[in-house]
């Protein structure tokens, strides 16, 4: 998979192909990532990429030109067409499913991250496939975004991940919250681990994780729930993880 980003800060989204699962899977040639920055295609002495808004107010707009010829130079670097994306508060939230969706139909995504108060509108109609959203709050640009999509992209490439984290994928592909964590020590400041995932019996172990994961979506995210598609025995669990629920009294922080 080739990743190729516009971004006025290549050295803030370089990073993701160099540190942990995705340096790695950069490393064994599972993606590239390609960074180019509009400020190369800038007008003038200071090679500018914005501009003042028209109908007046504050801050500055990324202008079209620069980014028109930052995404025609990506269109050259390589023969098959990429998928255009922004990062933008206004773009579609995003979900695995999207992700899922992209790795398996795109070899090739061009993120596009802006920078100041937005991006000339122009060049979204013109030359923007999609927009996608984190979530409903506005950082500095769109770069944390991009990297964000880019990990989790990464780690959907068959080969990125050992077997151990694959697991982690499990819940949530299912759309569930996952399941609570522990390790050693087996106390600690009097908190217990789970009798359960010390029996060593692992068909009883899974089932309390699935109880877990099933109960803390249905506590955490019931909207999750929604669009959740119960196996055989998952309303039973979530019968028992409400039943100790009610004698536990419940968390003790909601
Ligand atoms: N939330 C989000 N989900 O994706 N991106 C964001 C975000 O806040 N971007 C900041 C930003 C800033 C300026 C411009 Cl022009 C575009 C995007």
């Amino acid at each position: 998979m080739r990743f190729d980003v516009i971004t006025l800060f290549p050295e803030l989204v370089r990073p993701v192909a160099e540190c942990g699962v995705t340096g790695r899977a950069a490393e064994q040639g599972l993606f590239e990532l390609h960074t180019w920055n509009p400020r190369r295609w800038g007008t003038g002495v200071h090679q500018a990429v914005d501009d003042r808004p028209y109908g007046g107010g504050p801050g500055m707009v990324m202008q079209y030109a620069p980014l028109a010829a930052a995404l025609a130079a990506v269109g050259e670097a390589d023969p098959r067409p990429a998928r255009v994306i922004a990062l933008t508060p206004q773009g579609r939230p995003l979900e695995q499913a999207m992700l899922r969706q992209l790795v398996q139909q795109q070899p090739r995504v061009a993120l596009l991250c802006g920078r100041y108060e937005g991006i000339d509108e122009r060049l979204l109609e013109a030359a923007v496939d999609e927009e996608w959203s984190l979530g409903d709050y506005v950082l500095s640009g769109g770069e944390l975004a991009a990297m964000a999509v880019i990990d989790a992209c990464v780690r959907l490439l068959p080969g990125a991940l050992g077997h151990a984290d694959s697991a982690a994928q499990d819940s949530f592909s299912e759309g569930l919250l996952d399941c609570p964590h522990y390790t050693r020590p087996e106390w600690i400041d009097g908190r217990a681990v789970p009798a359960e995932l010390l029996t060593g019996h692992h068909a009883r172990i899974e089932r309390w994780r699935r109880r877990e994961a099933l109960g803390r979506t249905w506590e955490r995210r019931p909207d999750l729930l929604a669009r959740w598609i119960p196996g055989v025995e998952d309303a039973a669990l979530l019968d028992e993880y409400r039943g100790l629920r009610k004698r536990s009294g419940g968390r003790r922080d909601t």
